[in-house]
């Protein structure tokens, strides 16, 4: 069979150094005090100033080919690959795993691809027939998504979601929907592995004092570049210890760096 034309590769000799942090082979990968929790991977590409883009409802490209690839191969091993709406608006992405051999990319049915998860709390982001979620998902070429909500859902969107086979999800939240709770969501509709991947709401939320301990792997891209004030960028909260002095947010264990291309990538465990 012909390679797909916009199939991305990544080869094995650098899949190697990344399959110990994945959730099939991880030490990690099943947490036995939270037993329903799917095993969580964060990753994202970020600047040397550790930005996600040069402004909100900006899309900026980080990654290089290589770690793009990357990414893509982390797509095709996780069940889900979960964004907030922030990110849905700005982008609008595929969410969809585009690497050769892949479901829709000469590989069969939908095998290898990720569901997309949007958390939009508010309804903020209005999927239409257009999103690229959607078209890839009447495609076939990725699966549909699931949209994690606290409101009420007009028809209009409830029918073009639907027509895909995705869903809304509501879920009980005042400021927003807990992590756990998130999770816990997840684990009961069969969900074993999730990516997570920005943006930056997402990011410095989940990586607050509360939520941190969520995360089973992390993984994420540094890019040679900085974007410079007004980016979206990766702060969480900070942390105080009981003395009332700040104290790191976490540190990674078991860290490995791996150069990919002009950039490199930081593997670790929380
Ligand atoms: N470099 C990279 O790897 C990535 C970059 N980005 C960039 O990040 C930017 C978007 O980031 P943000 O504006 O911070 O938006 P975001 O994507 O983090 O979305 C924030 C929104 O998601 C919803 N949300 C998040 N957590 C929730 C929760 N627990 N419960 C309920 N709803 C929740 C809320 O409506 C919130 O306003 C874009 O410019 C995008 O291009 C996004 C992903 C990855
Ligand atoms: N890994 C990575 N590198 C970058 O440079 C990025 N800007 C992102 N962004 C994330 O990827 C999504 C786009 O995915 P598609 O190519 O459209 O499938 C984008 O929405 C961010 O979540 N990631």
């Amino acid at each position: 069979m012909a390679k797909p034309r916009e199939a991305l590769n990544f080869p094995s000799s650098n899949s190697i150094h990344i399959d110990p942090y994945l959730p099939s082979t991880s030490p990690s990968s099943q947490p036995s005090s939270q037993p329903n929790k799917p095993f969580v991977t964060l990753t994202y590409a970020t600047s040397l100033d550790s930005s996600l883009s040069l402004s909100p409802g900006v899309q900026t490209v980080l990654s290089g080919p290589e770690s793009k690839a990357m990414t893509h191969y982390l797509r095709s091993k996780h069940d889900v690959i979960l964004i907030g709406c922030g990110t849905a608006i700005a982008d609008d992405p595929s969410l969809n795993c585009r690497i050769e051999g892949v479901g829709g990319y000469g590989g069969e049915g939908l095998q290898g691809q990720p569901r997309p998860i949007v958390l939009d709390s508010r309804g903020r982001w209005n999927v239409t027939r257009e999103s690229k979620v959607v078209k890839l998902a009447g495609g076939g070429k990725g699966k549909a998504p699931w949209i994690f909500t606290m409101s009420e859902v007009g028809k209009e969107r409830r029918e073009i979601l639907e027509g895909v086979g995705g869903q809304f999800v509501q879920l009980p939240g005042k400021d927003g929907m807990e992590w756990a709770e998130i999770l816990k969501a997840l684990g009961e509709r069969g969900v074993q592995s999730v990516m997570i991947e920005g943006g930056g709401h997402v990011i410095n939320t989940l990586l607050s004092p509360e939520n941190a301990s969520l995360v089973d792997s992390v993984i994420i891209t540094l890019a040679p570049t900085w974007l410079g004030k007004g980016g979206v960028a990766v702060i969480p909260d900070e942390r105080r210890n009981e003395q009332g002095s700040k104290i790191a947010v976490g540190r990674l264990r078991d860290v490995k760096w791996v150069p990919l291309g002009e950039d490199v990538v930081l593997c670790g465990r929380f």
